[in-house]
Formats: structure tokens, sequence, C-alpha cells
């Protein structure tokens, strides 16, 4: 092994161990139990750290002015919100007033620790025995009802409360998670619980909140550390991995001094039917954009100048003439964008099947294809939506279903499949699921998935695997639309595409602003 190449390697197993598994309540609190033995705190010293972590992120959204509404329940979720209000009181907030819902068998001793504290201070305490204790409309609600600690069905009391704040609140922040949220079973099916504006989680995301059902539970939600013991959180096993941005530039190969143009890569892409041809083009030029060093457009030999004009930097490779074309020069090929549906179509598809090149499938690929000609081939991502997914694998009821279906049969049939969702789960042959946090609806474009085909093709080209190539081009695709959100209230996929170079050198160097 070189040194550079073990440095790398060392930087890379790093990077891994330190992204963040994402894990179930009931093992978040016992890294809470975890952290207070090894660093030999008490647990109302860990409240009081993500109280703390909870204001810091709070007061940055300007509510000062507001009227702040502590709703609590009694365990020790209520008790975060005790502390919430007596720091928010510290930092000099002045309508603040405490509701306590008294329908808890008992309380917790942190929350009773905290609520002897509060008594001293000069803050309102409103004990709730029904309904009509609570205020007729709210300006800011802090939920601090149930946390993870949720554990049956609600009741008409509870179920009535939430109702009530959901529908005369101006805006909700929740301690942790929406109190009733169904954070591990996934059953939202008669959600009755808190409908968050905004979410304030303790040390990870909850794996519910990047399914598109939990937009009944949470419009938006945050992460803060709260100084839990990252090691043992680590060693925590999971299958499920969110993707930060240490990971994806620990991936990203170098430009070396004395490479070459065949240092990185050769892609070919598909050129779709003629009606469609823009889709494969901007599968192109992201190839050329995201630094593969050359690109050749399988086409029709009278496309030809058109294709040059949009992209001078393409090769063409006429598509009448395709027994004469040795695949073996192309580091990596994309199939899909444009394609249109016909036999042709799935006979293109399946030769490319059948060669062992890095293959990306999308679109019209894969709606020509069933399940059954995805196994086998060594090298292969699949970047299905949600509707080519269910077609090739059945129908879904629900995202969590689905997302088991792609992660065992990426497994079973060592393929990647990049299933996109507004947080896309990229599904590895290991049994891993990568969850991309980029991203936002400003991309909600025709033509944003041609742009991610060729991004992930281009990394494919320069030598990534094709898990490693998945979650890069994920990242930085959304990583680029996220940078043009700050000034466009629509992100082409044009604009994404020209902006994606400048966007990897700000990745790898910083600061964040494209402009
Ligand atoms: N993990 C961490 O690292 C840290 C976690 N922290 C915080 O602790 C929170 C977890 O606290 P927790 O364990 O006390 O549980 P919590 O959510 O307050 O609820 C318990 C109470 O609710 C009740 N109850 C349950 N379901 C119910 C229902 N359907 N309807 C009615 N009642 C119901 C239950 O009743 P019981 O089952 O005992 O009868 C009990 O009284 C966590 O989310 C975070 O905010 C931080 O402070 C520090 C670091
Ligand atoms: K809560």
């Amino acid at each position: 092994m070189t040194k550079g190449f073990l440095v790398s390697y060392i930087f890379i197993k790093l990077a891994i161990k330190n992204m963040l598994n994402l894990i179930t309540n009931q093992q978040m609190r016992q890294a809470d139990t975890y952290t207070c033995q090894h660093l030999n705190i008490e647990s109302v010293e860990l409240m009081e750290q993500a109280a703390k972590a909870f204001v810091e992120l709070f007061i940055k959204y300007s509510l000062s002015d507001k009227e702040i509404s502590i709703v609590a329940g009694k365990g020790n979720n209520g008790g975060d919100g005790l502390a919430i209000a007596r720091l928010l009181h510290e930092k000099g907030y002045k309508h603040i007033k405490v509701y306590i819902l008294e329908k808890f068998n008992s309380a917790s001793k942190d929350f009773s620790i905290n609520l002897e504290k509060l008594q001293t201070l000069n803050i309102p305490i409103v004990y709730c025995y029904s309904l009509h204790d609570l205020p007729s409309t709210f300006d800011v609600v802090v939920d601090a009802v149930l946390g993870s600690g949720f554990n049956r069905a609600l009741d008409s009391f509870f179920a009535a409360v939430f109702r009530h704040i959901n529908e005369s609140s101006n805006f909700i922040v929740s301690v942790d998670v929406p109190s009733g949220c169904p954070a591990d079973t996934f059953d939202i099916e008669s959600y009755d619980g808190i409908h968050a504006h905004l979410t304030i989680c303790f040390q990870r995301p909850k794996l519910f909140f990047t399914l598109p059902e939990s937009h009944k539970v949470t419009d938006d939600f945050k992460t803060v550390s709260i100084g839990l013991c990252e090691d043992y959180l680590q060693s925590i096993p999971s299958d499920y991995f969110w993707i930060d941005k240490g990971y994806v530039t620990a991936l990203l190969p170098c430009r070396k001094k004395f490479s070459h143009k065949g240092s990185y890569g050769h892609v070919l892409v598909y050129s779709g039917t003629k009606t469609m041809r823009g889709a494969s083009l901007l599968a192109s030029k992201a190839a050329v954009k995201m630094g593969a060093g050359r690109t050749t457009l399988l086409t029709d030999a009278e496309f030809f100048p058109f294709a040059n004009v949009f992209l001078p930097e393409l090769m063409t490779a006429d598509i009448g003439r395709l027994n004469d074309l040795n695949f073996d020069k192309f580091s990596a090929i994309a199939i899909g964008p444009g394609l249109g549906i016909s036999e042709t179509s799935r006979e293109h598809v399946l030769r490319l099947l059948k060669l062992k090149n890095p293959l990306v499938l999308d679109a019209d690929a894969l709606n020509v294809l069933s399940k059954e000609d995805l196994s086998g081939h060594p090298h292969l991502v699949i970047t299905p939506h949600m509707n080519e997914f269910d077609r090739l694998f059945g129908k879904h009821k629900t995202w969590y279903e689905r997302l088991q279906s792609a992660k065992s049969f990426a497994q079973e049939n060592g393929i990647v499949i990049v299933l996109k969702n507004q947080y896309t789960f990229i599904c590895t042959p290991q049994g891993k699921v990568f969850i991309n946090s980029t991203g936002n609806p400003a991309m909600a474009q025709g033509g944003m998935g041609d742009v991610l085909t060729g991004c992930i093709t281009a990394l494919l080209a320069r030598g990534l695997k094709p898990e490693e190539a998945a979650v890069a081009g994920c990242y930085i695709h959304g990583f680029t639309a996220d940078l043009l959100a700050e000034q466009h209230e629509v992100v082409s996929p044009s604009l994404l595409t020209d902006n994606l170079s400048k966007a990897i050198s700000l990745l790898k160097s910083g600061p964040h602003n494209i402009n």
C-alpha cells in the first residue's frame, strides 16, 4: 500500500465511522443512560444540555417579541420544556407562559427538579386538568408533552389537546419529536398527535422524518447535538446512515498534477427519442461538469451538429452503426433519459446489461424492464422515482414498505438502488441505506433526474464504486441546488448543471455561497 493510498484509506474509514447512524428511540434512551454513567453526570445535567442546545437554535428564529407557550407533559420531554422556559427567560424573552398537562400518572424526577427551579422565577405556570385551561389561540407553541417515551394510543384528552394546538397556533416547535409521533412504528394511518412546523431533534434525525408520510407530523426538522457519547452512538448497529458533507468530500477523487483526460474516465450517454433528446443532453452536460474526462453521446448522425453546438465538449457516436462501437473504451454508461418505451429500447438496455461496464439505468430504461432483468450485473445503479419503482417491484402501501423492498432487493441482487425522494434513499448491496440530506423543492422540474443520472455516471467513470458514486452524486446534486435556492425561486436542471463544478469546489473548501 502506498503512503498516499494509505492516508486516503484511513480518511475514508474515519469519515464512514463519523457518519450519523440513525437509531431507534429505544437505542437513544440506552445512549442517554450510557452517557450519564460514562461521563459520571446526573441525567438532569443531560437535560440541561439538551435544553441549551434547543434554545441555541430556537433563538435564531427571532421570536423574542412573540408570546411563547410552553406546553409540557410530566416525563422528561416535559422536563426539557420547563428547562427551555427557564433558559429563554434568562435570554430576556418576556412573554413566556408554561402550561403543564396534569393527566399523567406520575412525574419524572428530572421534571420535578426543573419544576422547582421554574417556580422560583416570574413565569406564569398554568396546571391544566381540562381543555378549558388552555387559551383559545396560541402564537408560538413549544411542544414538550411527549417525546421518545410515547408508548400507547392517545386517549381523548391528549387527542383533543393536540387537535386544539394544531388548529389554533401560528407556529409550533416540537422538542425532540412532535408529541404522539410514531417515530419507531411508522404507523401514521389515523395520526392524532402534534403537527409541528419545526421539530428540533436531539442528536439524531429520526428515520421516520425522511419518509414522505411524515408531512403529517412535521414540516421541517433540524438536529442539535446534546452531548451524548458519540463513540457509543456510533457503535449501535444500524442499517441507516445520514449522509454528511465530510463523508462525501472524502469520497471525491482529487484532480492530480500530470493527470490528463484519460485519468478521469469516459462516459457514454445513450440519446433518447427524437422528441426527448434534451434529456440525454442534460445527462451528458452533467457528466462533463461533474468532471468526466470524456463524454460521448450516442445518437443519430443527423443530431451531431445540434449536440456539438449545445455542448462543444461532447463527442458523438452514431447509433446507426452500433455494431462498430467498441464498448470496452467506456468507463461508465448511462441509459434512460428520454429513451422512450419500445421494443428497440428494451433491446438496447438488455444489450448493456450483458456488458460489464458500470451502468446507470434511469427513467424509460427502467420502464422497459422487469425486476428479473436486474440481477447479475456487477456494477449496476438504478435510479427510480416512486412510480418507476412500484411498476418494477409492485405497489407499496407506505414508503417504509417501499424502502424495505428496495433495501432487500439491492442486497439480494448486488445492485445499488437510488430511490428518489425529498431525502433520497441509496440502498446498497451490503444492505445499508444511505439517506441524502441535500436537495429542496425548488428542484421539482422535469429534467432534474436526467442531471442526477449524468452526475452518478461521471463519478462511476472517475473510478468510484457504484454505492459511492450514487451517494456522492445525490449529495452534490442536492447541495448545488441548495446553494442556488438561496437566490432562485426555481432551480432549473440547466441552472443546476451550469453550477455543478463550482459547487464541488465550494463543497471541498467552503464558504458556501455560490455567488
Ligand atoms: N434520550 C436522550 O438522550 C435524552 C432525552 N431527553 C428527553 O427525554 C424524552 C424522553 O423522556 P421520557 O423517557 O421520560 O418520555 P416522555 O416522552 O417524556 O414520556 C413519558 C411520559 O409520557 C407518558 N405517556 C407515554 N405515552 C403516552 C400516551 N400515549 N398518552 C399519555 N401519556 C403517555 C408516560 O406515561 P407512563 O407510560 O409512565 O404511564 C410518561 O409519563 C426525550 O424525548 C427527550 O425530550 C433529554 O431530556 C435528555 C437526553
Ligand atoms: K414533544
